[in-house]
C-alpha cells in the first residue's frame, strides 16, 4: 500500500486554498473547518474532480494530478485507485447489496463469481452478511452505508476520502459505523482522509487533523494536542474552550494578566509585555471577583448553563447559581479564571 502526498493551490474569484496533507498507509487525516473553508474544494482535487490552479498530487509513487511549470498531469477519477464515500451511501438503487459491492471489482475486469465471492466477504466485514440479497430500499440509512464502504473498499483503493459519511445517521449507527470504518482502514491499509465538521469524528477518528479557515490551513496535529491548546478561535469553539487574544499586563498587584478584547483580563503566569493568547474553560471562570463583564446570550449547556459575555467568553454555570444570581441578558457581573486553569501560549 502506498502514502497519499497532496500539495494543493486552487484560486477562485477571491477564495484562495493553499494546503499540503499527507496519509500514511492505514492513517485516517481528518480536515476539520468551517463552511466554505475550502475542505470539498481539497476533496475534488484529491479524486480528480477539478483541476487545481497548482500543486501535485502522488499516491506512493504515481503522479495523479501535477500543474504548474507548464506540465499538466490528470489521472481520470476512475483511473487514480481514489473510493469515496459522502454523506449520501454511493448504491445503485436497482442492484442488491452484493451486486452493489461486486461492482468495483467486475469493472476491473475480475470474473463474475469471484467478484460475487469477494462481494460475500466484504458484505460480511461490514456485518452486512445476511442482507447480500437485498436492494438498498430495503435497508435501513445506516446499513446503506454499511454497502457503500464495502462497495468503496471492495475496489481495494490505496486512498480512500471520506465526505462527512456519517452526518445523516442517528448517533448510534454513527458509532458503529466509525468504529467499522476504522477497522476496516487499517485492516486494509488506505490511506484516508476524512472531513467532517463534527468534533466528534476527529477524536474518535483521526491520527492527526489539518484544520482548514478559509482556505488555509490553521493548524494541525494530533487531535489531543490541537484540541487541548488550539490556537484557532474556530478550533477553541470545536474544542469547547475559550481562547483569547491579547497583550500580557503587569498589574498593580504585581501579578500578571492576559489584557484582551471587552476588558477581558485573564490572569496568569507569564513574562509581561508581550502578544499572547490564553484558553481556558467555560467551567474554569468563577464569578463574583474579577474582570467586568456582561451577560450577551444564555443558552442551554451540556451540564447546565451556558453564559456568552461580554468579550465573547463563555461560562458555563449550574441553573441554580444563574438563578441566585438573577442572571439575563445585559447583567453585570466579574469574572475569574484560576490561573492554574489558564494555558498560555506566546504569540511573539
Ligand atoms: N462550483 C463553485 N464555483 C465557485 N465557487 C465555489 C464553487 N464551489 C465552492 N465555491 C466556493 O469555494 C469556497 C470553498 O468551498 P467548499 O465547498 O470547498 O467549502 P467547504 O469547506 O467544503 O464548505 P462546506 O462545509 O459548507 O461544505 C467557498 O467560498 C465557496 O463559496
Amino acid at each position: 500500500m502506498t502514502a497519499l502526498d497532496a500539495q494543493v493551490a486552487v484560486r477562485r474569484g477571491a477564495f484562495a486554498l493553499d494546503v499540503t496533507i499527507t496519509a500514511q498507509p492505514g492513517e485516517i487525516v481528518a480536515v476539520l473547518g468551517p463552511n466554505g473553508a475550502g475542505k470539498s474544494t481539497l476533496l475534488a482535487v484529491l479524486a480528480g474532480h477539478l483541476a487545481p490552479s497548482a500543486g501535485v498530487v502522488r499516491v506512493g509513487e504515481r503522479t495523479l494530478t501535477a500543474v504548474g511549470d507548464g506540465v499538466t498531469t490528470a489521472v481520470r477519477p476512475e483511473r487514480r485507485s481514489v473510493g469515496l464515500l459522502g454523506q449520501e451511501p454511493l448504491v445503485f438503487p436497482h442492484l442488491s447489496a452484493r451486486e452493489n459491492v461486486a461492482f468495483g471489482p467486475r469493472a476491473a475486469g475480475v470474473p463474475a463469481a469471484q467478484a460475487r465471492r469477494t462481494a460475500d466477504e466484504w458484505l460480511a466485514a461490514v456485518g452486512l452478511g445476511a442482507l447480500a440479497d437485498r436492494r438498498p430500499d430495503a435497508l435501513s440509512g445506516g446499513q446503506r452505508q454499511r454497502v457503500a464502504l464495502a462497495r468503496a473498499l471492495a475496489a481495494e483503493p490505496a486512498v480512500l476520502l471520506l465526505d462527512e459519511p456519517f452526518a445523516q445517521l442517528d448517533v448510534r449507527t454513527a458509532a458503529e459505523l466509525r468504529d467499522l470504518v476504522r477497522a476496516q482502514v487499517r485492516r486494509t491499509r488506505t490511506s484516508t482522509v476524512l472531513v467532517t465538521h463534527d468534533v466528534l469524528d476527529a477524536v474518535t477518528l483521526a491520527d492527526r487533523v489539518v484544520v482548514l479557515h478559509d482556505g488555509q490551513v490553521v493548524e494541525r496535529g494530533r487531535p489531543l494536542d490541537v484540541l487541548t491548546e488550539p490556537a484557532h478561535p474556530f478550533t477553541a469553539a470545536l474544542a469547547g474552550v475559550n481562547l483569547v487574544v491579547g497583550r500580557l499586563v503587569r498589574e498593580p498587584d504585581g501579578s500578571t494578566a492576559l489584557a484582551g478584547p471587552g476588558g477581558v483580563r485573564v490572569p496568569c503566569s507569564a513574562t509581561d509585555g508581550t502578544r499572547a493568547q490564553v484558553t481556558f474553560s467555560p467551567s474554569a471562570v468563577t464569578v463574583g471577583a474579577g474582570w467586568p463583564a456582561r451577560v450577551v446570550d444564555l443558552e442551554p449547556g451540556t451540564t447546565g448553563v451556558r453564559v456568552r459575555t461580554t468579550g465573547d467568553v463563555l461560562v458555563d454555570l449550574p441553573p441554580a447559581q444563574v438563578a441566585r444570581l438573577g442572571l439575563q441578558v445585559g447583567t453585570e457581573l466579574r469574572l475569574s479564571v484560576p490561573t492554574e486553569h489558564v494555558r498560555v501560549r506566546t504569540l511573539g
